[in-house]
């Protein structure tokens, strides 16, 4: 493992090679502190540490992130054949919701190994040490217990939130909880991943230092000036047969509490996104993203960059969005501290990967938990507005929470 002061005396040795297809990324694993990054078999998967950084809070923490790769990247030896977004170095990382808070960290694996668009890749860093494999097993029972409030504890603080947007202090504020579990066994996190990926394809499956979950919310793709990013906001149940599954979307679109949960969402990505682009398309009406436990209201948002932004650059500028936050963010950030009575770590925060030429994908860590021995935290939010409903909010979050449940148990 190198930390900063040693890499710039020590530059990393990176090569990149084409591999013949990998098929099953996620298989590969050989080791329980995996990283990830996988929707529909694409992505990436690492393992190892050439360097890591733990990032230090402060509003200046995405800058501090792109310094440190900078000179890292800047001073590797690179020799990549493959010459694809992901391919050459790539660092993994996870940063906390809240700026203060710590526990932002960035990692380059020693192995990457990649797919995309019908090519594979693999990137070692340093030597070509082999990694002694070992098998995932099922962490077999789990019990649950109450995070940082008591379900009735948190439909109050969603209530007192309720009063806050009624008395015209914001629009929206996004409450989350969290679950505690506790396994019989060491929880693997390659189980998890592999359950999520089978059952959420469509999500961003990932693991980064012990968080592991499987998100829909695309913060942001870059690809050279090309960005890409899909907000998510209003959401609904799944219905138990096809036709109340149909009524239940129509319902979602048709609901104006939603469609303005949606809207804050969309302007403030929008807001973000204007000043950095010299062409962003948002389109006017939302569509139905259809995920095994729920559906939300979903805006494909497109951009072309004008200058040359780093995928971090346009993270730092759109973190916290209103679909995690709320609207204003100032107040909705404050009334979050108030209110939810838990540290956030890297739930709700951007997760995902950066390359030595600033493209990347990034989401917003949802449907995920803090993974540790044989616990797990799980974390679920709402957007709470004026006529939400607390125990409806409460249904929902658990809805949320079936994801890692079902990581969980199978
Ligand atoms: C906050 C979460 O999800 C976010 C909130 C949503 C909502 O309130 O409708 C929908 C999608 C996400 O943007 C979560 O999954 O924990």
């Amino acid at each position: 493992m190198i930390r900063v002061s040693v890499a710039l005396i020590r530059p990393l040795a990176v090569r990149t090679v084409a591999v013949s297809d990998p098929h099953d990324l996620l298989a590969r694993l050989p080791d329980a502190a995996p990283y990830a990054w996988v929707r529909h078999g694409e992505g990436l998967v690492g393992w190892g540490e050439a360097a890591r950084a733990v990032v230090p809070p402060g509003p200046g923490r995405f800058e501090w992130a792109r310094g440190w790769l900078s000179s890292l990247f800047e001073g590797a030896h690179i020799d990549d054949e493959v010459g694809m977004p992901g391919s050459g170095p790539v660092a993994l990382g996870s940063f906390t919701f809240d700026a203060d808070t710590p526990g932002s960290t960035l990692v380059v694996p020693r192995v990457v190994l990649a797919r995309r668009g019908g090519r594979a890749w693999l990137t070692t860093v340093g030597d070509d040490r082999l990694t002694l494999a070992t098998p995932p097993v099922p962490p077999g029972r789990i019990r649950y217990g109450d995070g940082s409030l008591t379900a009735p504890e948190w439909e109050h603080r969603v209530a007192r939130a309720v009063r806050r947007i009624r008395d015209g202090a914001l629009d929206k504020v996004v409450l989350a909880r969290d679950l505690t579990a506790v396994a019989d066994r060491h929880i693997d996190p390659r189980v998890l991943l592999a359950r999520l990926a089978d059952r959420y394809p469509e999500c961003y499956t990932f693991s980064v230092g012990g968080l592991v979950g499987a998100t829909p919310e695309l913060l942001v793709r870059h690809t050279g000036q090309s960005i890409e990013s899909l907000v998510l906001a209003g959401t609904a149940a799944r219905g138990a047969d096809a036709s109340e599954d149909a009524a239940r979307g129509m319902a979602l679109f048709a609901s104006e509490k939603d469609r303005h949960e949606h809207a804050c969402a969309v302007a403030s990505v929008r807001e973000a996104l204007t000043p950095l682009c010299a062409d962003l398309d948002v389109p006017d009406h939302p569509e139905l993203l259809v995920l095994p436990n729920v559906q939300h209201l979903a805006s494909r948002v497109t951009g072309r960059l004008s200058d040359g932004a780093s995928v971090l650059d346009v993270v730092a500028a759109m973190h916290p969005t209103a679909a995690v936050g709320g609207t204003p963010t100032g107040t909705a950030l404050a009334v979050i501290r108030e209110l939810e009575g838990m540290d956030r770590g890297g739930y709700a925060g951007p997760v995902g990967w950066i390359d030595a030429r600033g493209d990347g994908e990034w989401g917003i860590a949802l449907r995920c938990a803090y993974v540790s021995g044989d616990r797990a935290r799980l974390f679920a939010g709402c957007g709470i507005m004026a006529e939400s409903d607390p125990a409806a909010e409460l249904a929902e979050a658990q809805a949320k929470l079936r994801a890692m449940q079902y990581a969980l148990e199978g």
